[in-house]
């Protein structure tokens, strides 16, 4: 699967991150989206590939393009067989979210990116669009910490696990009324909270490379975002569990459904009949192979965000493959027009 793949998926991230920084600080979400999700499209519609969206945007909104069911790239076309070879023509699923942090963009925030995960078919586990409850670490942490143990727990245990004190510890938490309780937990606990408006994924990934100066990423976020992070930590060799929430009282910003007993309803009809189920990244991403592009979109710990310049714009990406078992930082150039200069770094 990965060959070729592996390289046009960066040129999918670094479209749709390029289209929606053009919107950054502009105040406008819903362009600096819109403008991502057809830069992604059209160009992962020019893949030699028989992908299926499984994730990608509004389940419910009825969205035109990379809704979920849609069929992406050359190889989804009758005629196919003509012009595909073998590979090309397995399927394949993908899960997008063309811009993660749609608000940190439109006021110029960090931490937003375009970002994807693939794996064969049935390899991505297809998260309703519920919230899910995460934790995630650094691999040292793996399997010890455990998203049924509370938070003051798990940070005795990551301590433990990295050699640190739990006041060397910084613990990623969206800032959500959902929240307070969790966050007064781990300052009481000791540790440091860096509070983040949105884009949990960056933020789960990060605890995978030291560096980051991020630790552990706790609380409630969305539940297709939490199958995009498991993607990468699963690759990663970090810790990533999810659970998710289908109580509207336990999320409080009031966006899932209509009341409990209508989603569990709905968790039923899909199928999911263990609702309470702790899944790792192995289970949201549990297929054979799995890869993982991303390109920061605004700045953020993993990537730097688009750079225009005259003549052209640059950007970052981390593309990781369970293939191969890489992480690449890919740093790329693109020239529009002819620039005038050519910086190194
Ligand atoms: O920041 C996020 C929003 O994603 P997007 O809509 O693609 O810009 C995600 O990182 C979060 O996981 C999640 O969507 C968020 O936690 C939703 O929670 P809330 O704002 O409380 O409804
Ligand atoms: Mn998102
Ligand atoms: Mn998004």
């Amino acid at each position: 699967m990965e060959s070729t793949l592996g390289l046009e998926i960066i040129e999918v991230v670094e479209q749709a991150a390029i289209a929606s920084a053009r919107w950054m600080g502009k105040g406008e979400k819903n362009i600096a989206d819109q403008v991502a999700v057809e830069a992604m499209r059209e160009r992962m519609n020019k893949i030699h590939m028989r992908g299926r969206i499984v994730i990608g945007e509004g389940e419910r909104d009825d969205a035109p393009m990379l809704y979920i069911g849609e069929e992406v790239g050359i190889c989804t076309q009758p005629n196919a067989t003509d012009f595909c070879n073998p590979d090309e023509l397995l399927e394949i699923d993908i899960a997008v979210d063309p811009c993660e942090g749609t608000n940190l963009v439109a006021y110029g925030q960090n931490g937003s990116m375009a970002v994807l995960a693939i794996s064969e078919k049935g390899g991505l586990f297809a998260a309703p669009d519920f919230y899910m409850k995460k934790l995630a670490a650094p691999a040292q942490a793996k399997g010890k910490v455990d998203i049924n143990k509370s938070a003051t727990e798990n940070l005795k245990i990551l301590g433990e696990c990295l050699d640190r004190g739990i006041d060397e510890l910084v613990v990623v938490v969206m800032k959500r009324d959902r929240h307070n309780d969790l966050i007064k937990e781990i300052r009481d606990a000791g540790a440091r909270v860096k509070l983040i408006a949105d884009g949990d994924v960056g933020a789960a990934i990060s605890c995978a490379f030291s560096g980051t100066n991020t630790h552990a990423l706790m609380g409630i976020g969305a539940a297709p975002e939490g199958v995009i992070s498991a993607a990468a930590m699963r690759c990663l060799g970090g810790h990533f569990q999810g659970q998710l929430i289908y109580d509207p009282a336990v999320v409080k910003t009031g966006l899932i459904g209509e009341s409990k007993e209508a989603n569990i309803a709905r968790l039923n009809e899909m199928g999911i009949t263990d609702i309470d189920k702790v899944y790792d990244a192995h289970e949201l991403a549990s297929g054979e192979t799995v890869l993982f592009a991303a390109t920061g979109i605004t700045p953020g710990e993993l990537m730097e965000g688009v750079r225009f310049f005259h003549g052209g714009m640059r950007t970052q990406s981390l593309v990781i493959s369970s293939q191969s078992k890489t992480a690449r930082f890919v740093d790329t150039i693109h020239m529009v027009d002819q620039p005038k200069a050519l910086q190194l770094h």
